[in-house]
């Protein structure tokens, strides 16, 4: 793995999205350190235009990088990242620098800068036309030239190759650091070129010794390249100084859960499929761009009967299987792809409020907190460094792993009845099924697994049970 310098005994990454600094902070404490939760992405700091309506995507228009925009102030932002590193979780900040605005007429920035956007002018930064490439559309996918030094959906594109466009990029992100966060989620990566890329990371300081990192640690750089394959720009061009979001992940577990792959293809999942070597990729089943744009994807809004079984069941996997560095997608109830994010008459971003059954109210999803997800990344955790063996299945979608003798899973993707007698790989004794309860008290409040002296165990996930998906490790054992 490309180091992410989450905190010994914590694992998993949680995309926050759009939520507010002082809530991710009690998010930290309250829920996500205690619950073992490695690692936060949150939405962008940078100041962005304000546009009518407040798309959830105006935040991907910045303005200046002043760390000014309805999530909060600097100084929120600066407290945040202290009380989640104390609770254990890291901080990843989603940087957009491969453009800067749109045109629009008198525009108005979330932290009161203006600019002329029409003339490329931004004085909070200060940005001038001379800074951008020319305009032009992107509009062909096949010349990586067009992707790269035009504007993507006519927002004005940066021209990285320049000094002062590096510099003001560099200090951005070194201001960053000196906070306290562990790394960046780079927007549009495939819209800048490998090698400013290259240079720009360079120039970005070690992390800050004072949050508990080691000396020397090297930021953890993830960088969004969408590459479904096809194009002229590939994602191997960025996994040599970065990490990388393995679009391809989230696809193919979906086909599978959605009827189109079989289960039982998965028992060489990884770069075997075509996906970047493991220790390269950020792994996700839906993300803020797909779970609007893609129907295909599962996201928590899947139309099928379970609602959102099959999510959880496709997050399951994912926090099963060793495979990349897993991200769950954290969201807010949409009804319309531009859909902006729960806010009051005024404009000001609402919280989630916390039901007394840890789910989240006010428009929020909260997945990290359904029982399957947050119990799947104790799983991972439990069973950190081992690999997939003792693979099973029945021919097509009854799949069941396990993960040295650390863990144990069965998959049910058919529609009739999972009833197998199978080696686990555990030690004898009784567990508890993460999926369907917890331990608690010494008692399972969901199923029970009895493990034999022969390490095998009989699995039943019925066709019509609510969860797909049965998991044990040594963790959950009584
Ligand atoms: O129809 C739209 N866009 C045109 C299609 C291109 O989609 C975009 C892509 C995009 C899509 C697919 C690709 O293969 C690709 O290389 C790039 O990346 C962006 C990144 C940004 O920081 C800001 C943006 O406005 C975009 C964007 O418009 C709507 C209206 C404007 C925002 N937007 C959107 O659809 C906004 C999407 C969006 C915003 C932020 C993201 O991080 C992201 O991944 C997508
Ligand atoms: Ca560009």
């Amino acid at each position: 793995q490309k180091d992410l310098h989450y905190v010994p005994g914590h694992n998993g990454m949680v995309h926050l999205f759009e939520w507010k600094w002082g809530k991710i902070a009690e998010e930290c404490e309250n829920f996500l350190g205690p619950m073992g939760f490695g690692g936060v992405q949150v939405s962008p700091i940078q100041e962005n235009v304000i546009i009518k309506n407040r798309p959830w995507w105006e935040r991907y228009q910045p303005i200046s990088y002043k760390w000014a925009t309805r999530s909060g102030t600097a100084k929120e932002f600066k407290d945040m990242v202290r009380r989640c590193n104390n609770a254990g979780v890291r901080i990843y900040v989603d940087v957009v620098f491969n453009h800067m605005t749109g045109n629009h007429k008198n525009a108005k920035g979330t932290g009161g800068s203006t600019a002329d956007t029409q003339n490329f002018n931004y004085p909070g930064v200060p940005y001038s036309g001379f800074d951008f490439h020319v305009s032009c559309p992107i509009n062909n996918y096949q010349d990586a030239g067009n992707v790269r030094n035009c504007e993507l959906s006519g927002l004005h594109d940066l021209d990285q190759s320049k000094e002062y466009v590096r510099e003001k990029i560099v200090n951005f992100l070194n201001k960053i650091i000196d906070v306290g966060v562990a790394g960046y989620r780079v927007d549009a990566a495939k819209h800048m070129w490998p090698e400013d890329l290259k240079v720009i990371y360079s120039r970005v300081k070690n992390l800050n010794p004072e949050h508990n990192f080691p000396s020397g640690a090297r930021p953890y750089v993830f960088q969004e390249v969408i590459d479904y394959g096809g194009e002229a720009i590939s994602k191997y061009e960025y996994n040599s100084f970065g990490a990388v979001t393995e679009f391809r992940y989230g696809i193919e577990l979906s086909n599978a859960l959605n009827g189109k792959n079989q289960l039982k293809w998965f028992s060489n999942w990884g770069e075997a499929w075509g996906l970047l070597p493991s220790q390269d990729a950020v792994v996700f089943i839906d993300n803020h761009d797909t779970q609007r744009g893609h129907p295909e994807i599962l996201t928590y809004k899947s139309s099928k009967k379970y609602k959102a079984m099959i999510l959880q069941m496709a997050v399951a996997f994912m926090l099963a299987h060793p495979y990349g560095t897993a991200r769950i997608m954290s969201s807010f109830a949409f009804d319309s792809f531009d859909a902006n994010p729960p806010q009051d008459s005024i404009g000001n971003l609402i919280s989630p409020t916390i039901n007394s059954d840890k789910t989240c109210g006010n428009g929020w999803i909260c997945e990290h907190r359904w029982r399957q997800v947050y119990n799947m990344v104790r799983f991972r955790i439990a069973a950190n460094n081992t690999d997939v063996n003792n693979w099973w299945d029945n021919g097509q979608n009854q799949i069941a792993f396990s993960r040295g003798n650390a863990g144990f899973i069965a998959i049910n993707g058919d529609g009739h009845d999972f009833k197998q007698h199978l080696y686990t790989s555990l030690q004898p004794g009784i567990y508890c099924d993460v999926i369907s309860g917890n331990l608690e008290n010494n008692v399972c409040t969901g199923k029970t697994v009895t493990v034999d002296q022969n390490g095998k165990a009989y699995i039943e996930i019925l066709a019509n049970e609510e969860d797909g998906v049965l998991a044990i490790h040594r963790q959950s054992k009584l």
